[in-house]
């Protein structure tokens, strides 16, 4: 999947980063541009390989805003004509999706991707996607009230909002903060993955996944999650039968970047490994497992040859907002916005009530 990244705020910028490096480094080139847009200029400085456009100069002049995520939504709408300007070229007709990161909690991200979302959908006709990091459940109140909003809002714009919770992609015992590198890693993998998944062509059966699945699974919009999981394979791809059905258990179970999310309104199962090690058998089982797991009657499945002695499984849920980690967050955000002293009120449906705002 020929794919377009845009990066929001820190995190956005060194997640973008991190794919756009991953996918060169392997050879996949699914990313055909990237760019990493913030207000602090430090933070642009840092960054190597992408491309960098500052905003807000005239209002924050290169400090960042400092967690203000109205200020990163205004900033972004003031400067948007030169944020498109520098994306010309870089999303060309090859571009099949377009993807804005950023990390939700802060202040230019929070406030700026939504705002770039909404803007990317008036000019291109290709999907507009957000990857959003969400808070670890230990950062602070403001992180959490800003995340709320800012997901409300991307909910209302993306065409899916991938997720990614902070407290998922680390190991036991680690603290967010020296995680960061970890999780970005596996952020890059896993995300540069499914893009490259829909790039493979050679040597390949019938069985091969094509980018407009990975489009048509996003298709019902709101929350998408993404997990993975590999083990050691045999040669002989009949005795990897029960390697399939456990990495792909794995994947949705216990290395999801949203945890508990097991309802979908559609799935895609990409199992990658060397041709001659993928059992028939094995993914069409593990399919069919995704499909009672996740009750829905759409997933679709596809293989990714890669040289590896390894199989490993991709599932990506779309529509997949009936999560209790999800709830646990958004109430997490709701008393969050409280003591921010946002008007919050009890008792209505999350996304579409108005204990938490909209940010425009
Ligand atoms: N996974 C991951 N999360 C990060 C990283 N850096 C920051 N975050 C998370 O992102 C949120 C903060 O967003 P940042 O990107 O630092 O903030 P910003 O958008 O640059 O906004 P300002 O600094 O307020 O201008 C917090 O929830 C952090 O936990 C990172 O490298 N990786």
């Amino acid at each position: 999947m020929k794919v377009a990244l845009i990066g929001v705020g820190q995190a956005g910028g060194k997640v973008t980063e991190r794919l756009t490096r991953f996918d060169a480094n392997m050879g996949f080139d699914a990313v055909q541009g990237a760019l990493a847009v913030n207000s602090a200029e430090p933070d642009l400085h840092s960054l190597e390989f992408v491309d960098t456009q500052l905003i807000g100069a005239d209002r924050v002049n290169g400090h960042g805003v400092g967690g203000d995520n109205e200020l990163g939504a205004e900033i972004m709408q003031s400067d948007i004509q030169q944020v498109l300007g520098q994306l010309d070229g870089r999303i060309t007709s090859h571009s099949e999706a377009i993807f804005v990161i950023a990390g939700l909690g802060g202040g230019t991200g929070s406030g700026g991707a939504p705002v770039l979302v909404h803007n990317l959908k008036q000019v291109y006709d290709v999907p507009v996607y957000a990857i959003g990091v969400l808070p670890g459940r230990n950062e602070g109140a403001l992180y959490q009230a800003n995340a709320g909003r800012s997901l409300k809002t991307l909910l209302r714009e993306a065409d899916s909002t991938l997720l990614i919770d902070n407290d998922a992609w680390h190991e036991q015992g680690e603290s967010v903060e020296s995680a960061f590198e970890s999780i970005n890693d596996k952020i890059a993998r896993r995300i540069g993955l499914l893009f490259a998944s829909g790039e493979a062509t050679e040597g390949v059966g019938e069985s091969v996944v094509d980018s407009s699945e990975v489009i048509n699974t996003l298709r019902s919009g709101g929350v998408s999650v993404l997990g993975y999981a590999s083990e050691l394979a045999a040669e002989d791809s009949g005795e990897n039968i029960q390697v399939a059905m456990s990495v792909a258990r794995q994947a949705l179970l216990t290395g999801a970047s949203m945890p508990n999310a097991t309802s979908a309104d559609a799935a895609l199962l990409v199992i990658a490994g060397q041709p001659d090690r993928i059992p028939r058998k094995g993914v069409e089982r593990a399919r069919r497992w995704v499909e009672d797991e996740t009750d829905s009657m759409q997933v679709r499945g596809g293989d990714f040859p890669i040289d590896s002695d390894r199989l490993g499984a991709l599932v990506l849920l779309g529509g997949a907002e009936r999560s209790d980690r999800l709830d646990e967050f958004m109430q997490r955000a709701r008393e969050a916005s409280k003591k921010e002293q946002r008007s919050v009120e009890e008792n209505v449906e999350q996304f579409t009530d108005d204990r938490i705002e909209n940010l425009f």
